[in-house]
Formats: C-alpha cells, structure tokens, sequence
C-alpha cells in the first residue's frame, strides 16, 4: 500500500539555518484515503514524461495522440491526462487513477484511453508500465492488416526483443482489433482475446496505433521500439515482394 515518507523533522541545532524543505510534489488521496506516495508518484511521472519526450521525437506522438502509464501500486496507476502535447510532458501533466480508469484526488481528466491501461494492469499483474502511440507505420500497417484480424510475425531476429521470445523461429501474433470510440467495446475484444488463452504482449488498433507493455517502463519502450521495426519490415515485405 501507499507509504508516508518520514517526514521532514526541524532541526533544532540550527535555529538560524535551514528548517525545513518544500517538495515540488502534490500530496494526493486514495478512495479509502491513504495518502498516495508523492516520491512514487514523481519518480513514475517523470519516467513517463521522459519516454514520452524520446517518442514524440521519433515522431510517433502526432497533434496529442498517444497516452503513457505507469502503476503505482495494486490499486492505483499514474497516466497522463487527455489532450496534452505528449512531447511536452511534465508532472501536472500526469495524474492518478484507480483500477476503474476513474481520477484520484484530482478534477482533471485522464485520458480518453484510460480504460485499455486500467484494463492491462488488472490482467497482468506482473505489467508496470503501458505505451500507446501513433506513428506512421504503427497506423498503415493496422490498415493493411486489419482483414487478417493479426499480423504474424516470424522469421525475424528482432522478435527476440520480446520479453520471453529467444529465437526467431518463433511465432509473433499481433492482434488487430476494430477502433470503435467505445471503449468498453475494445475492452471487450482485448478480454476476448485474453481469455481464449492466446499470448499477448501487444495489439493494434485498426487506423489507429499500437499498446504495449512490460515489467518496467525500459522493457515497455523496447517492446514498442522493437514492434514499431517489425511492422515496418513487414510493410516493407508487403511492398516488395508483391
Ligand atoms: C488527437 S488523438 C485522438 C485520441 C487518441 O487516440 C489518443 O491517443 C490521445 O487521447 P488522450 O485522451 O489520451 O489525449
Ligand atoms: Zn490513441
């Protein structure tokens, strides 16, 4: 559960030096009123404005798309809020959710795609950290590959980058799902796909983007940097090899 850091105490032999500091952090409540670790907190949103910083400059954050988070704790994760320039990104950029996607000691809101990281935290325990973006390749190759529901990925050394793939001989399925502005429809069709039992580490979203995620926010950006490469070589494939 959230944790109080200790708190600053005066100190007493130097009445005229420093009494005390002021911590550029906001103290925010839980629904059962815990106080949310403010150290955490910074600590995550900045890992998540960092990653968004390198993405938007990869080009693969266009005119605010794209969301970032990071779990806090079992109940609670930091995401960033709707709307904002994602290249731009600092802490007031991010807030706090609970499981259900709904904000946490804050009016703001988070964004419009909450529900798919909510949804990836409560059905895999062991993801910290969820990446959504919308580059160019991320969006054809949902197009193309939209008919096939999946884009199979084999043959490829790069699938290795995959936490758990150690060869190219294996087989990387990437589903795509139709876009609907109806999150709970997604919901659905991401829990389907769960629960059919197939493996899952990333999906597309038909002309839209890509999510995935990992342990910690190092291997979530290299499962997205080796992803954006895969599709591109595919589409590459596609447009050579007629
Ligand atoms: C202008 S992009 C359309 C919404 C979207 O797909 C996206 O990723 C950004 O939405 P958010 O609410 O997270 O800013
Ligand atoms: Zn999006």
């Amino acid at each position: 559960m959230a944790r109080i850091p200790d708190s600053p105490q005066p100190d007493t032999h130097q009445p005229h030096g420093i009494v005390g500091l002021v911590l550029d952090v906001q103290i925010v409540m839980s629904k059962d009123h815990n106080p949310i670790d403010p150290i955490l907190f910074a600590e995550r949103a900045d890992a998540i404005a960092d990653a968004a910083r390198d993405l938007a400059a990869f080009g693969w954050t266009p005119a605010t798309s794209s969301n970032f988070s990071m779990r806090l704790n079992d109940d609670l994760a930091a995401i960033t809020i709707s709307g904002r320039d994602k290249g731009r990104l600092g802490r007031d950029d991010i807030m706090t959710v609970d499981m259900e996607g709904l904000p946490v000691g804050t009016e703001a809101r988070p964004s419009a795609e909450t529900a798919l990281h909510t949804q990836i935290y409560r059905r895999y325990p062991n993801a910290n950290a969820v990446l959504h973006t919308h580059s160019r390749t991320q969006s054809v190759a949902s197009r193309l590959f939209a008919e096939n529901g999946v884009v199979r990925l084999e043959g490829w050394e790069l699938q290795k980058a995959i936490a758990g793939y150690t060869t190219h001989e294996s087989v990387l399925d990437i589903p795509v799902f139709p876009n609907t502005q109806h999150m709970p429809e997604l919901v659905a069709q991401v829990d389907a796909w769960i629960d059919s039992g197939k493996p899952l580490y990333a999906y597309l979203i038909n002309g839209h983007g890509i999510y995935t995620w990992g342990r910690d926010m190092p291997e979530t950006r290299r499962h997205l940097e080796a992803l954006e490469f895969l599709l591109g070589c595919e589409l590459d494939l596609r447009r050579l090899s007629p």
